[in-house]
């Protein structure tokens, strides 16, 4: 095997509130490899936001990391100092944010901002090498260099989020973090955005992390998944084996939902998420087992332990080797 861009072993976090330390993600572990894409996909609040900002070392001062490694080009960002993190931060790991194309400074040019990012990461580089590099980035998300002279209301939507990415890419990341990039797009300016993520990432050759809600758009651009509910990995394979053989009863039902024209809707019906069963970590017992039809005492018990299906596919259910979820 390869060596991995990113390892994360057994992270947990949690954040102190009125009540207590709430965890918010409990013992996940997955991989990246250089030119790789991990989807992390669950519903709102099962923690993908927190693990990106963990990674980024971006966490809410309320957080505290319980325990874990993050292993990154060979050093675990759990143990680095402040400092090592901001050289870090944006030159090695960089991260597209939820609803980011809103965050763009509508008083400079677009121009001035993407040099922004570049110089405040690469002060020594000359303003002509500033230029090229910006024009080269705006080549990339595909939009034409001569509208590098517009203010941000100049360009629709979907230009401003190519922008954003554009300018996580300024400091030639070797890992990108995209959390939720294309929610706040309609249908057709999404599919263009994820083909110029799927190209950036091909082109340049770097790990990336993209986190949604959607299995769908992660079925879309990425080559590993993993299924997060209520703070836990419950799932994790490649895209293939993971939309094809389903191991875990969540997984089986966001593959369920996913329709082509010619498929009868799924019956999903034992699959509902209670209200409320989705947030932070349960006390105990499995984080899936108030939603699944096929739980029992054990599940209401003990934490699920992983089950090997292949070398790359793993599910956290203690039935996922039984004749019932085959
Ligand atoms: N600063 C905070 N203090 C306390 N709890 C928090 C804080 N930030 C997040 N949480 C809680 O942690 C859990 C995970 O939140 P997180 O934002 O990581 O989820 P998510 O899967 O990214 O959801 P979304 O897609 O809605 O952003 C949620 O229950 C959330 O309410």
């Amino acid at each position: 095997m390869t060596k991995a861009l990113l390892e994360v072993d057994n992270l947990s976090v949690g954040y102190r509130t009125a009540s207590g330390i709430q965890m918010a993600v409990d013992d996940v572990s997955f991989r990246v490899d250089r030119g790789g894409s991990l989807g992390l996909v669950g519903e709102s609040g099962c923690g993908k936001t927190t693990i990106g900002m963990a990674l980024m070392g971006l966490l809410a001062s309320n957080a505290t990391i319980v325990s874990g490694q993050v292993r990154f080009e060979g050093e675990d960002l759990t143990a680095v100092s402040d400092q090592r993190m901001r050289q870090i931060r944006w030159r090695r790991i960089a991260m597209i944010f939820q609803a980011a194309m809103n965050a763009l400074n509508p008083v400079h040019r677009v121009q001035d901002q993407i040099a922004e990012a570049i110089i405040t990461h690469e002060p020594e580089l000359s303003s002509h090498a500033v230029a090229h590099r910006a024009r080269s980035l705006f080549e990339l998300v595909k939009i034409p260099a001569d509208r590098l002279q517009g203010y941000p209301h100049q360009f629709s939507g979907g230009m401003r989020q190519r922008v954003i990415i554009a300018m996580a890419l300024a400091c030639n990341p070797s890992l990108i973090i995209a959390d939720e990039p294309t929610t706040a797009l309609d249908v057709i300016v999404q599919n263009q955005i994820l083909n110029a993520i799927g190209t950036f990432q091909k082109e340049m050759n770097i790990g990336m992390i993209f986190i949604s809600h959607d299995l769908a758009v992660v079925a879309d651009v990425c080559t590993h998944i993993g299924v997060m509910h209520a703070g836990s990995l419950v799932e994790y394979g490649t895209r293939q084996e993971v939309l094809d053989c389903p191991g875990h009863p969540y997984t089986r039902m966001l593959v369920g939902s996913l329709l082509t024209l010619s498929d009868e809707p799924a019956d999903l019906s034992g699959l509902v998420c209670p209200a409320g069963s989705n947030g932070p970590v349960a006390a105990a017992g499995c984080p899936v087992q108030a939603m699944c039809p096929s739980s029992t005492a054990a599940c209401q018990r003990g934490q699920a332990q992983w089950v090997e299906l292949s070398p790359t596919h793993r599910v956290r259910c203690q039935q996922a080797g039984e004749e019932l979820f085959r």
